[in-house]
Protein backbone atom coordinates (compact mmCIF):
# COMPACT_ATOMS: atom_id res chain seq x y z
CA UNK A 1 0.00 0.00 0.00
CA UNK A 2 1.90 2.91 -1.19
CA UNK A 3 -0.24 5.95 -0.34
CA UNK A 4 1.25 9.31 0.31
CA UNK A 5 0.13 11.17 3.27
CA UNK A 6 -0.51 13.85 1.10
CA UNK A 7 -3.16 12.03 -0.96
CA UNK A 8 -4.81 11.28 1.70
CA UNK A 9 -5.26 14.50 2.71
CA UNK A 10 -6.36 15.19 -0.72
CA UNK A 11 -8.86 12.16 -0.42
CA UNK A 12 -10.40 13.89 2.73
CA UNK A 13 -10.64 17.12 0.60
CA UNK A 14 -12.57 15.31 -1.93
CA UNK A 15 -14.80 13.75 0.87
CA UNK A 16 -15.45 17.01 2.51
CA UNK A 17 -16.09 18.62 -0.58
CA UNK A 18 -18.67 16.52 -1.80
CA UNK A 19 -20.34 16.44 1.54
CA UNK A 20 -20.91 20.70 1.20
CA UNK A 21 -21.84 20.23 -2.30
CA UNK A 22 -24.72 17.30 -0.88
CA UNK A 23 -25.21 19.84 1.93
CA UNK A 24 -26.06 22.97 0.15
CA UNK A 25 -28.13 20.81 -2.68
CA UNK A 26 -30.46 19.29 0.28
CA UNK A 27 -30.56 23.25 1.43
CA UNK A 28 -31.55 24.42 -2.09
CA UNK A 29 -34.49 21.36 -2.06
CA UNK A 30 -36.10 22.09 1.25
CA UNK A 31 -35.65 26.25 0.93
CA UNK A 32 -37.19 25.45 -2.54
CA UNK A 33 -40.16 23.21 -1.09
CA UNK A 34 -40.86 25.61 1.64
CA UNK A 35 -41.23 28.51 0.10
CA UNK A 36 -43.74 26.67 -2.48
CA UNK A 37 -45.41 25.41 0.69
CA UNK A 38 -45.75 28.57 2.50
CA UNK A 39 -49.13 29.88 1.51
CA UNK A 40 -51.07 27.19 2.21
CA UNK A 41 -49.65 26.01 5.20
CA UNK A 42 -49.40 29.46 6.54
CA UNK A 43 -53.05 29.47 6.27
CA UNK A 44 -55.33 29.24 8.93
CA UNK A 45 -59.27 28.26 8.02
CA UNK A 46 -60.65 27.66 11.12
CA UNK A 47 -61.69 31.30 11.88
CA UNK A 48 -62.43 31.80 8.06
CA UNK A 49 -65.23 28.88 7.83
CA UNK A 50 -66.21 30.34 11.29
CA UNK A 51 -67.15 33.48 9.68
CA UNK A 52 -68.86 31.37 6.20
CA UNK A 53 -70.84 29.31 8.44
CA UNK A 54 -72.08 32.47 10.54
CA UNK A 55 -73.00 34.61 7.46
CA UNK A 56 -74.94 31.34 6.42
CA UNK A 57 -77.19 31.55 9.40
CA UNK A 58 -78.27 34.79 8.98
CA UNK A 59 -80.39 33.64 5.96
CA UNK A 60 -82.55 31.86 7.75
CA UNK A 61 -82.88 34.44 10.20
CA UNK A 62 -83.42 37.14 7.24
CA UNK A 63 -86.17 34.71 5.99
CA UNK A 64 -88.11 34.48 9.63
CA UNK A 65 -87.47 38.71 10.01
CA UNK A 66 -89.35 39.56 6.36
CA UNK A 67 -91.73 37.03 6.59
CA UNK A 68 -92.80 38.53 9.61
CA UNK A 69 -92.70 41.97 8.46
CA UNK A 70 -94.83 40.93 5.26
CA UNK A 71 -97.47 39.40 7.76
CA UNK A 72 -97.43 42.98 10.03
CA UNK A 73 -95.46 45.30 8.54
CA UNK A 74 -94.62 47.50 11.90
CA UNK A 75 -91.89 48.95 13.43
CA UNK A 76 -90.73 46.74 15.23
CA UNK A 77 -90.58 43.74 12.54
CA UNK A 78 -88.32 47.16 10.27
CA UNK A 79 -85.97 47.01 13.39
CA UNK A 80 -85.31 43.16 13.17
CA UNK A 81 -85.01 43.31 9.11
CA UNK A 82 -82.45 46.18 10.09
CA UNK A 83 -80.46 44.32 12.71
CA UNK A 84 -80.04 40.98 10.30
CA UNK A 85 -79.33 42.84 7.23
CA UNK A 86 -76.97 44.63 9.55
CA UNK A 87 -75.08 40.86 10.79
CA UNK A 88 -75.10 39.57 7.18
CA UNK A 89 -73.34 42.92 5.91
CA UNK A 90 -70.95 42.95 8.90
CA UNK A 91 -70.32 38.62 8.26
CA UNK A 92 -70.00 39.50 4.14
CA UNK A 93 -67.26 42.32 5.26
CA UNK A 94 -65.47 39.19 7.34
CA UNK A 95 -65.94 37.01 5.16
CA UNK A 96 -64.30 39.44 2.55
CA UNK A 97 -61.07 40.31 4.45
CA UNK A 98 -60.71 36.62 5.70
CA UNK A 99 -60.40 35.84 1.82
CA UNK A 100 -57.74 38.15 1.52
CA UNK A 101 -55.69 37.11 3.86
CA UNK A 102 -55.16 33.54 2.07
CA UNK A 103 -53.69 34.77 -1.27
CA UNK A 104 -54.22 31.16 -3.25
CA UNK A 105 -57.80 31.34 -1.94
CA UNK A 106 -58.36 34.66 -2.94
CA UNK A 107 -57.30 33.94 -6.58
CA UNK A 108 -59.22 30.82 -6.42
CA UNK A 109 -62.70 33.09 -5.29
CA UNK A 110 -62.17 35.63 -7.73
CA UNK A 111 -65.08 34.76 -9.92
CA UNK A 112 -67.47 35.68 -7.21
CA UNK A 113 -66.21 39.44 -6.76
CA UNK A 114 -69.48 40.16 -8.86
CA UNK A 115 -71.93 38.09 -6.30
CA UNK A 116 -70.24 39.83 -3.24
CA UNK A 117 -71.34 43.72 -5.21
CA UNK A 118 -74.74 42.36 -5.75
CA UNK A 119 -74.66 40.74 -2.22
CA UNK A 120 -74.09 44.62 -0.95
CA UNK A 121 -76.40 46.00 -3.23
CA UNK A 122 -79.25 43.99 -2.80
CA UNK A 123 -78.63 44.50 1.40
CA UNK A 124 -79.19 48.29 0.89
CA UNK A 125 -81.66 48.21 -1.41
CA UNK A 126 -83.65 46.02 0.91
CA UNK A 127 -83.48 47.55 3.63
CA UNK A 128 -84.62 51.32 1.97
CA UNK A 129 -87.44 48.86 0.42
CA UNK A 130 -88.63 47.71 3.62
CA UNK A 131 -88.40 50.98 4.98
CA UNK A 132 -90.98 52.09 2.12
CA UNK A 133 -93.26 49.31 2.73
CA UNK A 134 -93.35 50.79 6.00
CA UNK A 135 -95.99 53.48 4.89
CA UNK A 136 -96.83 51.94 1.59
CA UNK A 137 -97.78 48.15 1.71
CA UNK A 138 -98.24 47.92 -2.35
CA UNK A 139 -94.65 47.53 -1.68
CA UNK A 140 -94.51 44.24 -0.14
CA UNK A 141 -94.96 42.15 -3.27
CA UNK A 142 -91.77 43.64 -4.27
CA UNK A 143 -89.96 43.45 -1.33
CA UNK A 144 -91.02 39.54 -1.27
CA UNK A 145 -89.22 38.94 -4.87
CA UNK A 146 -85.96 40.77 -3.53
CA UNK A 147 -85.74 38.43 -0.07
CA UNK A 148 -85.90 35.54 -2.51
CA UNK A 149 -83.38 37.21 -5.04
CA UNK A 150 -80.52 37.81 -1.68
CA UNK A 151 -81.10 34.62 -0.25
CA UNK A 152 -80.48 32.81 -3.27
CA UNK A 153 -77.37 34.97 -4.33
CA UNK A 154 -76.66 34.14 -0.05
CA UNK A 155 -77.07 30.73 -0.62
CA UNK A 156 -74.82 30.52 -4.18
CA UNK A 157 -72.16 32.40 -2.89
CA UNK A 158 -71.77 30.64 0.45
CA UNK A 159 -71.86 27.28 -0.28
CA UNK A 160 -69.14 28.40 -3.79
CA UNK A 161 -67.34 29.46 -0.52
CA UNK A 162 -67.05 26.61 1.71
CA UNK A 163 -66.50 24.14 -1.44
CA UNK A 164 -63.38 26.71 -1.89
CA UNK A 165 -62.53 26.67 1.68
CA UNK A 166 -62.83 22.55 1.60
CA UNK A 167 -60.91 22.13 -1.34
CA UNK A 168 -57.99 24.44 0.09
CA UNK A 169 -58.23 22.78 2.91
CA UNK A 170 -57.86 19.87 1.73
CA UNK A 171 -54.74 21.19 -0.39
CA UNK A 172 -53.14 22.13 2.33
CA UNK A 173 -53.33 18.51 4.67
CA UNK A 174 -51.84 17.02 1.23
CA UNK A 175 -49.15 19.51 1.33
CA UNK A 176 -48.34 18.74 4.96
CA UNK A 177 -48.04 15.46 4.55
CA UNK A 178 -45.66 15.57 1.65
CA UNK A 179 -43.76 18.30 3.83
CA UNK A 180 -43.64 15.46 6.33
CA UNK A 181 -42.68 13.04 4.28
CA UNK A 182 -39.50 15.01 2.72
CA UNK A 183 -38.42 16.58 6.01
CA UNK A 184 -38.12 12.65 7.22
CA UNK A 185 -36.20 11.76 3.87
CA UNK A 186 -34.19 14.89 4.62
CA UNK A 187 -33.72 13.47 7.63
CA UNK A 188 -32.40 10.20 7.10
CA UNK A 189 -30.52 11.60 4.32
CA UNK A 190 -28.44 13.84 6.68
CA UNK A 191 -28.04 11.21 8.81
CA UNK A 192 -26.98 8.96 6.43
CA UNK A 193 -24.31 11.62 4.83
CA UNK A 194 -23.36 12.25 8.40
CA UNK A 195 -22.60 8.39 8.67
CA UNK A 196 -21.04 7.98 5.36
CA UNK A 197 -18.55 11.20 6.20
CA UNK A 198 -17.41 9.37 9.86
CA UNK A 199 -16.79 5.88 8.11
CA UNK A 200 -14.66 8.19 5.85
CA UNK A 201 -13.11 9.73 8.37
CA UNK A 202 -12.24 6.67 10.33
CA UNK A 203 -10.81 5.06 7.23
CA UNK A 204 -8.81 7.70 6.78
CA UNK A 205 -7.72 7.48 10.27
CA UNK A 206 -6.82 3.98 9.97
CA UNK A 207 -5.30 3.67 6.53
CA UNK A 208 -3.44 6.70 7.70
CA UNK A 209 -2.27 4.44 10.93
CA UNK A 210 -1.08 1.65 8.91
CA UNK A 211 0.39 3.36 6.54
CA UNK A 212 2.54 5.06 9.45
CA UNK A 213 2.98 1.59 11.03
CA UNK A 214 4.70 0.61 7.62
CA UNK A 215 6.10 3.76 7.41
CA UNK A 216 7.97 3.01 11.04
CA UNK A 217 8.12 -0.76 11.14
CA UNK A 218 9.84 -4.11 9.95
CA UNK A 219 7.05 -6.17 7.58
CA UNK A 220 8.82 -9.37 8.54
CA UNK A 221 9.56 -9.06 11.93
CA UNK A 222 6.78 -5.70 13.62
CA UNK A 223 9.32 -4.53 14.84
CA UNK A 224 10.85 -1.09 14.36
CA UNK A 225 12.82 -0.22 11.78
CA UNK A 226 16.00 1.83 11.57
CA UNK A 227 14.03 5.18 10.68
CA UNK A 228 12.66 4.70 13.80
CA UNK A 229 14.94 3.91 15.48
CA UNK A 230 17.01 7.13 14.72
CA UNK A 231 14.08 9.58 15.24
CA UNK A 232 13.65 7.51 19.21
CA UNK A 233 17.46 7.46 19.58
CA UNK A 234 17.76 11.31 19.02
CA UNK A 235 14.75 11.98 21.41
CA UNK A 236 15.81 9.51 24.04
CA UNK A 237 19.43 11.12 24.16
CA UNK A 238 17.87 14.42 23.91
CA UNK A 239 15.81 13.51 27.67
CA UNK A 240 18.85 11.60 28.75
CA UNK A 241 20.90 14.68 28.62
CA UNK A 242 17.92 16.86 30.36
CA UNK A 243 17.70 14.00 33.36
CA UNK A 244 21.65 13.37 33.74
CA UNK A 245 20.40 9.97 32.87
CA UNK A 246 22.52 7.27 31.39
CA UNK A 247 21.17 5.16 28.22
CA UNK A 248 22.39 1.97 26.63
CA UNK A 249 22.21 0.74 23.22
CA UNK A 250 22.42 -3.16 22.54
CA UNK A 251 23.55 -3.98 18.72
CA UNK A 252 22.85 -7.81 18.22
CA UNK A 253 23.76 -9.89 15.03
CA UNK A 254 22.95 -13.70 14.52
CA UNK A 255 25.94 -15.76 13.95
CA UNK A 256 26.20 -17.82 11.22
CA UNK A 257 23.12 -17.03 10.06
CA UNK A 258 23.89 -17.68 6.13
CA UNK A 259 24.63 -21.30 7.70
CA UNK A 260 20.42 -21.63 8.47
CA UNK A 261 19.54 -20.07 5.49
CA UNK A 262 21.84 -22.35 3.19
CA UNK A 263 21.12 -25.36 5.16
CA UNK A 264 16.90 -24.77 5.86
CA UNK A 265 16.25 -23.03 3.23
CA UNK A 266 15.08 -19.10 3.51
CA UNK A 267 11.48 -19.67 5.04
CA UNK A 268 12.94 -21.30 8.30
CA UNK A 269 15.27 -18.52 7.92
CA UNK A 270 12.94 -16.41 8.04
CA UNK A 271 10.96 -17.67 10.91
CA UNK A 272 14.38 -17.96 13.06
CA UNK A 273 14.17 -14.27 12.83
CA UNK A 274 10.69 -13.74 14.07
CA UNK A 275 11.33 -16.12 17.15
CA UNK A 276 14.84 -13.96 17.60
CA UNK A 277 12.46 -10.95 17.64
CA UNK A 278 10.01 -12.31 19.77
CA UNK A 279 12.64 -12.94 22.56
CA UNK A 280 13.68 -9.59 22.05
CA UNK A 281 10.41 -8.32 23.10
CA UNK A 282 9.69 -10.66 25.67
CA UNK A 283 12.95 -9.70 27.24
CA UNK A 284 12.68 -5.67 26.76
CA UNK A 285 10.52 -3.80 29.11
CA UNK A 286 7.74 -1.58 27.53
CA UNK A 287 10.21 1.55 27.20
CA UNK A 288 13.00 -0.28 25.14
CA UNK A 289 12.83 0.20 21.80
CA UNK A 290 13.81 -2.67 20.10
CA UNK A 291 14.51 -2.48 16.05
CA UNK A 292 15.53 -4.70 13.41
CA UNK A 293 17.96 -2.76 11.49
CA UNK A 294 19.41 -4.87 8.88
CA UNK A 295 18.94 -8.60 7.41
CA UNK A 296 20.26 -10.51 10.31
CA UNK A 297 20.76 -7.26 12.92
CA UNK A 298 18.85 -6.07 15.56
CA UNK A 299 19.34 -3.08 18.38
CA UNK A 300 18.08 -2.86 21.75
CA UNK A 301 17.71 1.23 22.64
CA UNK A 302 17.73 1.67 26.65
CA UNK A 303 16.13 4.82 27.97
CA UNK A 304 17.43 5.23 31.97
CA UNK A 305 19.92 2.49 31.80
CA UNK A 306 23.29 1.47 33.44
CA UNK A 307 25.76 -0.30 31.52
CA UNK A 308 25.64 -3.45 34.21
CA UNK A 309 22.00 -3.59 33.29
CA UNK A 310 22.70 -3.30 30.08
CA UNK A 311 24.97 -6.16 30.00
CA UNK A 312 22.74 -8.49 32.14
CA UNK A 313 20.12 -7.49 29.91
CA UNK A 314 22.24 -8.90 26.55
CA UNK A 315 23.25 -12.17 28.56
CA UNK A 316 19.70 -12.86 28.88
CA UNK A 317 18.45 -11.92 25.50
CA UNK A 318 21.86 -14.25 24.48
CA UNK A 319 20.73 -17.25 26.67
CA UNK A 320 17.03 -17.34 25.53
CA UNK A 321 18.01 -17.11 21.85
CA UNK A 322 20.39 -19.91 22.65
CA UNK A 323 17.88 -21.39 24.15
CA UNK A 324 14.91 -21.05 21.96
CA UNK A 325 14.13 -24.60 20.52
CA UNK A 326 13.96 -24.28 16.52
CA UNK A 327 14.21 -28.05 16.10
CA UNK A 328 10.73 -27.79 13.81
CA UNK A 329 12.24 -25.44 11.47
CA UNK A 330 15.41 -27.86 11.01
CA UNK A 331 17.19 -31.00 12.95
CA UNK A 332 19.79 -29.92 15.16
CA UNK A 333 18.56 -26.21 14.86
CA UNK A 334 20.21 -24.16 17.22
CA UNK A 335 20.67 -20.05 16.47
CA UNK A 336 23.39 -18.11 18.69
CA UNK A 337 23.69 -14.15 18.42
CA UNK A 338 26.88 -11.92 19.10
CA UNK A 339 25.83 -8.54 21.26
CA UNK A 340 28.07 -5.84 21.24
CA UNK A 341 26.94 -3.03 24.27
CA UNK A 342 27.69 0.76 24.82
CA UNK A 343 26.32 3.29 27.47
CA UNK A 344 26.10 7.00 27.29
CA UNK A 345 26.44 7.86 31.18
CA UNK A 346 24.85 11.39 30.76
CA UNK A 347 23.33 11.44 26.62
CA UNK A 348 25.82 13.10 25.77
CA UNK A 349 26.41 11.09 22.86
CA UNK A 350 25.43 11.09 19.61
CA UNK A 351 23.72 8.22 18.50
CA UNK A 352 25.76 7.62 15.36
CA UNK A 353 28.51 8.00 18.32
CA UNK A 354 27.06 5.16 20.17
CA UNK A 355 25.90 2.84 17.32
CA UNK A 356 29.55 3.41 16.31
CA UNK A 357 30.83 2.16 20.06
CA UNK A 358 28.52 -0.84 19.99
CA UNK A 359 29.19 -2.20 16.31
CA UNK A 360 33.13 -2.33 17.86
CA UNK A 361 31.64 -4.45 20.86
CA UNK A 362 29.94 -6.08 18.37
CA UNK A 363 33.12 -7.20 16.23
CA UNK A 364 34.91 -8.24 19.16
CA UNK A 365 32.21 -10.24 20.54
CA UNK A 366 32.25 -12.13 17.19
CA UNK A 367 36.07 -12.05 16.66
CA UNK A 368 36.44 -13.65 19.99
CA UNK A 369 34.45 -16.13 19.00
CA UNK A 370 30.63 -15.61 18.86
CA UNK A 371 27.67 -16.34 21.28
CA UNK A 372 28.75 -13.72 23.74
CA UNK A 373 28.54 -9.94 24.47
CA UNK A 374 31.22 -7.93 24.81
CA UNK A 375 31.17 -3.84 26.13
CA UNK A 376 32.29 -0.59 24.79
CA UNK A 377 32.01 2.36 26.63
CA UNK A 378 32.48 6.22 25.27
CA UNK A 379 35.65 8.12 26.35
CA UNK A 380 34.71 10.16 29.37
CA UNK A 381 31.31 12.41 28.67
CA UNK A 382 31.34 16.09 29.30
CA UNK A 383 29.85 15.10 32.88
CA UNK A 384 31.96 13.00 33.70
CA UNK A 385 35.09 15.39 32.82
CA UNK A 386 33.87 18.12 34.95
CA UNK A 387 33.40 15.78 38.05
CA UNK A 388 36.75 14.53 37.46
CA UNK A 389 37.82 17.77 37.06
CA UNK A 390 36.47 19.20 40.34
CA UNK A 391 37.58 16.02 42.42
CA UNK A 392 41.05 16.96 41.13
CA UNK A 393 40.43 20.51 42.10
CA UNK A 394 39.49 19.51 45.43
CA UNK A 395 42.67 17.16 45.91
CA UNK A 396 44.91 20.23 45.25
N1 LIG B 1 15.92 -15.64 5.82
C1 LIG B 1 16.39 -14.41 5.72
N2 LIG B 1 17.70 -14.20 5.61
C2 LIG B 1 18.19 -12.96 5.56
C3 LIG B 1 17.35 -11.84 5.61
N3 LIG B 1 18.14 -10.72 5.53
C4 LIG B 1 19.41 -11.16 5.44
N4 LIG B 1 19.46 -12.49 5.45
C5 LIG B 1 20.61 -13.36 5.36
O1 LIG B 1 21.45 -13.21 6.46
C6 LIG B 1 22.70 -13.69 6.09
C7 LIG B 1 23.77 -12.82 6.67
O2 LIG B 1 24.97 -13.46 6.43
P1 LIG B 1 26.35 -12.87 6.83
O3 LIG B 1 26.34 -11.40 6.73
O4 LIG B 1 27.40 -13.61 6.04
O5 LIG B 1 26.53 -13.22 8.33
P2 LIG B 1 26.45 -14.58 9.11
O6 LIG B 1 26.30 -15.73 8.20
O7 LIG B 1 25.37 -14.41 10.13
O8 LIG B 1 27.87 -14.65 9.77
P3 LIG B 1 28.35 -13.83 11.04
O9 LIG B 1 27.49 -12.61 11.15
O10 LIG B 1 29.76 -13.47 10.71
O11 LIG B 1 28.24 -14.71 12.20
C8 LIG B 1 22.73 -13.73 4.56
O12 LIG B 1 22.67 -15.07 4.14
C9 LIG B 1 21.45 -13.02 4.16
O13 LIG B 1 20.90 -13.56 2.99
C10 LIG B 1 15.95 -12.08 5.72
O14 LIG B 1 15.15 -11.16 5.76
N5 LIG B 1 15.54 -13.36 5.77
Amino acid sequence: MNIPLEALSAKSWRIAILTAIVAIGIALLVSYYVHSARQHLGADYTALVGNIVRAQQTTPQLDHALESFIDEPIGLHLRQIRHTLWLSSNYLDQVSHGLSQHSQLYRDTAYLGDDFTRLRGQIITLEEQAEAALVDRSLLPELQRLSMDIEATMAWTYSELNAAVHSAAGRQRFIMQRLSWAVTALVVAVMLVALALLAAVLRLQRQRNTLKMLMLTDELTGLYNRRHLVDAASRELNDAQRHQQPLSLLLLDLDYFKHVNDTYGHPAGDDVLRKVSQQLRNISRATDIVARIGGEEFCVLMPNTTVDDAESVAERIRHAIALEPLTHLGANLQQTVSIGVTTSLDGSHSFEKLYSLADQALYQAKELGRNRVECVLPPHSSSERQAILTNSQLDI
